[in-house]
């Protein structure tokens, strides 16, 4: 019975909460008054200008930041405020894809992706081979490829398995950041196709930092729009672009926003209607 109601308790928790967030680097204060609540299931995009704070809110939600007023909770739990033992077991339950230095170049294919099983020191070496070849698999890597360093991928691989490293520890939430920086527009478009069928299987929580606004429509069930030092909008992109504010105009509806609006594709709501941007 306390475990049902455990288990509701975490349904209707939101994943993360940010409440009246300041951040200031001695007189410089990057985020005033944020306030940002992400549900279960959301994918959502972060985006913002250059210096907008994108960077540091992500870094304020992985722990690594400390708020200067107001909080941060990951999964119910005030993140600045966790105990050792309390952090660890939450950052167990998120997988983050970063954009460079994704994999360790020591480390061969699968060891790249067993090695935060390892480090949890309670899972056979058996059932770590299982599930790293498992997590190589969802992700489109063959097993003929386990044993390959990561300088002998190519760069669309290198994002796989960086991918299936994020996924090692079945998370709940995954942070992507900048995902398909540097794949070319095939391989990008593979990438948002396979991020959106785990999203899909296994109902995970995404929150991801973009500047490819093809990625962003594709995958996106919500966009939140860092200006102003705070979120000026959050909501379903449809709803997001009717904002008035110069950089949402310039971002979504200059040339570069306009093309990719007409290619839009179903996102990950299964969505098929296309995004009527008005002018
Ligand atoms: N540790 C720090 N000390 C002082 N200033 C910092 C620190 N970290 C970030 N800043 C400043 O905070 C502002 C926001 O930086 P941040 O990297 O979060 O922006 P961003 O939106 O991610 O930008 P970009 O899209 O260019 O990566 C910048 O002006 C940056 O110089």
């Amino acid at each position: 019975m306390a475990d049902q109601e455990n288990q509701e308790n975490r349904k209707h928790t939101p994943v993360i909460e940010i409440k009246d967030l300041t951040t200031q680097f001695g007189d410089f204060v990057v985020h005033r008054d944020l306030n940002l609540t992400i549900e279960r299931g959301q994918i959502v995009s972060l985006v913002g200008g250059s210096g907008s704070g994108k960077t540091t809110l992500l870094r304020q939600i992985l722990g690594l930041e400390r708020p200067s007023k107001g909080s941060v909770k990951v999964f119910g739990t005030e993140i600045s405020r966790a105990d050792r033992n309390t952090l660890q077991e939450i950052r167990n339950r998120w997988g983050m894809l970063f954009q460079h230095g994704a994999l360790f170049s020591a480390l061969t294919t699968f060891d790249n992706v067993a090695q935060p099983m390892r480090e949890l020191r309670t899972l056979p070496e058996e059932v770590i081979r299982d599930a790293a070849l498992l997590k190589l698999q969802m992700v489109g890597i063959g097993p003929e490829h386990a044993q390959k360093m990561p300088a002998d991928l190519s760069g669309g691989m290198v994002k796989r398995v960086a991918l299936a490293r994020a996924l090692a520890l079945e998370p709940e939430l995954l942070f992507l950041d900048e995902p398909t920086a540097g794949l070319d527009p095939s391989l990008s478009d593979s990438f948002v196709e396979l991020i959106r069928g785990l999203h899909r299987e296994l109902h995970l929580t995404v929150v991801m930092v973009t500047h490819d606004l093809d990625t962003l429509f594709a995958l996106s069930t919500h966009v939140a729009v860092l200006a102003d030092k705070h979120v000026i909008a959050f909501g379903t992109p449809e709803e997001v672009i009717k904002v008035q504010h110069p950089f949402i105009e310039d971002f979504f509806l200059g040339p570069r926003g306009r093309a990719a609006l007409k290619e839009m594709r179903p996102a990950a709501t299964g969505r098929t209607d296309r995004i009527d941007y008005g002018k």
